[in-house]
């Protein structure tokens, strides 16, 4: 059984999983920083260089592999739910947190980071616009869904400690 958090860009999975990881003692492991580690390059430069598919395959593959292994708190880019043995694989071999942001919060948080090659250059609010009415629905399958508009993170993190059905407390 493994953690999965799911989300839109921008939601807090990395940040909020880390520090969720952290208070369960369970393996954190970021999707994203795991595939630019074994590529030895950035996000960004997986996108330009070999495209989104090219880094769609190498996300399903990696999902594919953890699905097999055991206690892991893994936060995921937000993505994986476009395929949906993606979404699947995640709802058989583990317990989903969805979490979601109103627009202000997501554009001022990726606003102060760079690395989602999905949102760079061009006009930010219709790329979000434009991601979020294609993907909706999508984040929804899920045992918790928080949302973490002006929330802090420990706040969240509390949150989803006491749900009676978390699986690791
Ligand atoms: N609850 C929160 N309140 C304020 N800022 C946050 C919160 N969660 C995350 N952030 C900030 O938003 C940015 C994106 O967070 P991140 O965890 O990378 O999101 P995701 O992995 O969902 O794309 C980071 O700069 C992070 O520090
Ligand atoms: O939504 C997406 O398609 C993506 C989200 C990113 O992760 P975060 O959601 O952690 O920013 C990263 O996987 C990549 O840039 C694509
Ligand atoms: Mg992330």
């Amino acid at each position: 059984m493994n953690i999965y958090l799911i989300g839109f860009m921008g939601t807090g999975k990395t940040t909020v999983g880390m520090a969720l990881a952290a208070r369960t003692g369970w393996t954190f492991i970021d999707m994203d920083q795991e595939i630019a580690r074994r590529e030895g390059r950035a996000i960004p430069d997986i996108f330009a260089q070999s495209g989104e598919a090219y880094f769609r395959e190498m996300e399903s593959d990696l999902l594919k592999e953890l699905t097999s292994l055991d206690r892991l708190l893994v936060t995921t880019g937000g993505g994986v739910v476009l395929r949906p043995e993606n979404r699947d694989l995640m709802k058989q071999t583990g317990f989903i947190v969805s979490l979601s942001a109103d627009k202000e919060s997501i554009k001022r948080r990726v606003s102060n980071q760079t690395g989602r090659p999905l949102l760079s250059g061009g006009e930010l609010d219709q790329k979000i616009d434009r991601l979020l009415e294609e993907r909706k629905g999508l984040y929804e399958d899920a045992d918790i869904q928080i949302d973490t508009s002006a929330r802090d993170v420990s706040d969240i993190v509390d949150e989803i400690l006491a749900h009676p059905l978390f699986p690791a407390r």
